[in-house]
């Protein structure tokens, strides 16, 4: 587990005297815990019990941390450890609603039967009403096989589906789509791509997540091709887009091209590969990558990119490194060069965390968990739903990249994920990019 990976919640209870929260927190501190929230729970005229958010490496460290703060005595106690985590999970995180209440036997009647039939009829005389008497335009399937679930490999769609929920819940609170996880339990391309379009009419956009390499890139060529909507695998294009905002901001700030700086990607799988094609359609000379697999190394050269033997090299040679490989803390900190910039986006792990890259020498440095594409996603399809795009091209994710490099505040890398201007930004330069290509059609 990579530092302060694991999160917790200690509930604390101590005499209701001043000091006693003091010591607790230094205890924390002195063990490198990092405290998030502090929540009072409950005020005695004895004793006063609070919520401390806690995040540590893994559960030996917060088991010291626990013993620490035990060892206080003077009354202060641990009473429970709980885990966050699971109890937000608990029933799942998602719920489809209804738009209207029925509040009467008319409300019933003509939100189902028998007044719906009419609106059955419009939409079999016309189809394309679909767009306006139901939510089909607005909800996006999230499709995954499993196979690539973070940088969890090939758990099962099912072990996925939390990630699924998690970003059904970004659609919803950042851009009001409506995201429907669906679990396949193939990865065979044939198999894949006839179900996708089995269900596709049900939904406005697909959204293809998780879904390992090499499968994944004939899967949404195919379905791209096949499909009259726009289809995206997130895990390239989201996280390309993203990678490029979080460069070109970068390069502005210590004052290089992106176009002359020599680049280098670890880990050729599906957010590699797209990261370096879309580096070398936005222009950079020279994109170097490694991976282990002949077959990734060779998609690379296909792509114009120059293949290295090994990640030292990259490293060696490289202004700028991204690693997306899914293996925690592959990046030594004796690799990294003085002024360096590294973005090591793999989750849950970064291949090297950030303090300890900017220890090393790092010009700067960035995980998976802030280079991160909920940066891109929700406002891409927003933008592509908005403008009734058939597909999603590569202007639009370049103006998706743009957009988040203007939404970023000065000595930021990125904007921060609840900043809502980000994700309308990147649907209005999306859905421009879509007018304008519909007006040259
Ligand atoms: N930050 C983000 O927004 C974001 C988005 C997508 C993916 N990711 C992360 O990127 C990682 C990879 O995801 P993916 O979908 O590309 O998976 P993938 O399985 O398609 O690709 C991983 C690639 O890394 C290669 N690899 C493994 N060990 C390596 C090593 N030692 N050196 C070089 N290459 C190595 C594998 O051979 C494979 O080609 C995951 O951890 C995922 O969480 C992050
Ligand atoms: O889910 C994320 O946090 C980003 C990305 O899609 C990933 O697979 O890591
Ligand atoms: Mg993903």
């Amino acid at each position: 587990m990579a530092q302060g990976q694991f999160l917790r919640n200690l509930i604390i209870e101590t005499p209701s005297k001043p000091g006693n929260l003091g010591k607790v927190t230094m205890a924390i501190g002195q063990l490198n815990g990092d405290i998030g929230d502090i929540q009072t729970i409950k005020v005695g005229t004895l004793s006063t019990i609070r919520e401390i958010a806690l995040q540590c490496n893994d559960q030996e460290h917060l088991a010291e941390i626990v013993v620490a703060i035990e060892n206080l005595k003077q009354g202060i106690k641990v009473q429970a450890v709980t885990d966050d985590v699971l109890q937000m999970h608990e029933g799942g995180k998602i719920h489809m609603k209804a738009t209207h209440e029925i509040r009467s036997l008319a409300d019933l009647r003509r939100v189902y039967t028998p007044g719906v039939a009419s609106v059955c009829k419009t939409i079999q005389e016309d189809p394309e009403q679909a767009n306006y008497f139901t939510g089909i335009s607005n909800t996006v399937a999230i499709v995954t096989d499993g196979t690539a679930i973070l940088g969890l490999g090939d758990i099962g769609p099912v072990a996925g589906m939390p990630v699924m929920e998690g970003k059904a819940v970004l659609f919803d609170q950042f851009v009001g789509i409506s995201g429907i996880p669906i679990l396949l339990d193939t990865s065979d391309p044939d198999e894949v791509v006839e179900t996708v379009k089995h269900i596709h009419q049900g939904f406005g956009a697909i959204l293809l997540e998780d879904i390992g390499s090499p499968h994944c890139f004939e899967i949404e060529e195919r379905l791209k091709k096949e499909l009259p909507i726009p289809v995206m695998h997130d895990d390239q294009h989201g996280t390309a887009v993203v990678a490029l905002a979080a460069a070109l901001t970068a390069c502005k700030h210590v004052r290089v091209e992106l176009a002359n700086a020599s680049v280098g990607q670890i880990g050729l799988g599906a957010a590699g590969l797209a990261i370096s094609r879309m580096f070398m359609a936005y222009g950079v000379a020279e994109m170097k990558g490694t991976d282990p697999n002949p077959h990734a190394k060779e998609m690379l050269a296909e792509y114009g990119g120059t293949v290295v033997e090994t990640m030292e090299e990259i490293m060696e040679t490289c202004d700028l490194v991204i690693a997306t490989t899914g293996v925690a803390n592959l990046i030594k900190p004796e690799m990294i060069r003085k002024g360096q910039i590294i973005l090591a986006l793999s989750n849950p792990n970064a291949e090297i965390s950030p303090e300890i890259a900017l220890e090393a020498g790092a010009a700067y440095a960035a995980d998976g968990r802030l280079v991160n594409n909920v940066l891109g996603f929700p406002g891409i399809f927003r933008g592509a739903l908005n403008a009734n795009a058939k597909s999603i091209s590569y202007p639009m994710l370049i103006a998706a990249a743009l957009a988040i490099v203007d939404s970023t505040k000065r000595d930021d890398l990125v904007p921060h994920p609840l900043d809502p201007n980000v994700h309308i930004n990147v649907a209005l330069a999306v859905e421009k990019v879509v007018y304008e290509e519909q007006e040259n059609e």
